[in-house]
């Protein structure tokens, strides 16, 4: 799918109220959260884990879960790579519509491909592109196979599923990387807590 810019003819419009504006009125900074990792990692735990968190420390957040939108948005896209790359571009536009909205946008995507993940970094200000890698071992993710995918990747009955016949480019220089700990997995509400505290150190969570 070609993302080469097709329109000709158009103008930015500029509106009165902006971002700053919206900011100063629910008290944050927009934002975007994207994590990344195998299916079954604790993507969409996570989300949902920092969104109520989020929500208990009185900050407004938005989960953009990859499932989730290809039941709408990009319903027409699949998993080979220039259908993930679309995925991808189109999921960092809306979620940099979030952030601009002032909202903490919370993105939970396999997002596979690092150069994906850069472009989205790029389409966002500096510093608020936090990514976050959900660094779980394949076995790990295998052996929970909460959805049986695996299962049938392993059959040969899905094709191109990323870890076992499809890449996962691990991130270079993520803000937040998430792991085991002696071999033990970190509870969802442990994870959204060093989440929330980066988010509040580096001022996300309070205007100005
Ligand atoms: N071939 C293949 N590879 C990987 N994943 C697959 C595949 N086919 C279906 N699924 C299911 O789709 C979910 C991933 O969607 P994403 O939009 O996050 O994928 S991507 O970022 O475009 O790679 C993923 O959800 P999660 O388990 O939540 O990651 C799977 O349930
Ligand atoms: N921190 C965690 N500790 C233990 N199990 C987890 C954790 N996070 C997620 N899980 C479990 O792993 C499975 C996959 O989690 P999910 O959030 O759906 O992953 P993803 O969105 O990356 O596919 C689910 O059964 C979930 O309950």
């Amino acid at each position: 799918m070609s993302t080469v810019a097709n329109s000709t003819n158009i103008f930015w419009h500029e509106c009165p109220v902006g971002k700053l504006d919206r900011q100063k009125l629910i008290n944050q900074r927009g934002c975007v959260v994207w994590i990344t990792g195998l299916s079954g990692s604790g993507k969409s735990t996570l989300a949902c884990s920092l969104g109520r968190e989020l929500h208990s420390r009185g900050n407004l957040s938005y989960i953009l879960d990859g499932d989730n939108l290809r039941h709408g948005l990009n319903m027409d896209l699949g998993f080979k790579a220039e259908d993930r790359t679309e995925n991808i571009r189109r999921v960092g536009e809306v979620s940099k519509l979030f952030a601009d909205a002032g909202v903490i946008c919370i993105a939970s995507l396999i997002s596979p491909y690092r150069k994906d993940r850069d472009a989205c970094r790029a389409m966002l200000p500096d510093g608020s592109f936090i990514e976050v890698f959900m660094n779980m071992p394949l076995e790990v993710c295998e052996e929970r196979d909460s959805k049986g995918l695996y299962k049938l990747a392993r059959a040969g009955k899905i094709k191109g599923f990323t870890g076992i016949d499809d890449p996962y480019e691990p991130p270079l220089n993520c803000e937040i990387e998430l792991q085991l700990d002696n071999g033990i997995c970190p509870t969802p509400l442990a994870m959204a807590g060093q989440v929330a505290s980066y988010l509040e150190d580096k001022g996300f969570l309070h205007y100005p």
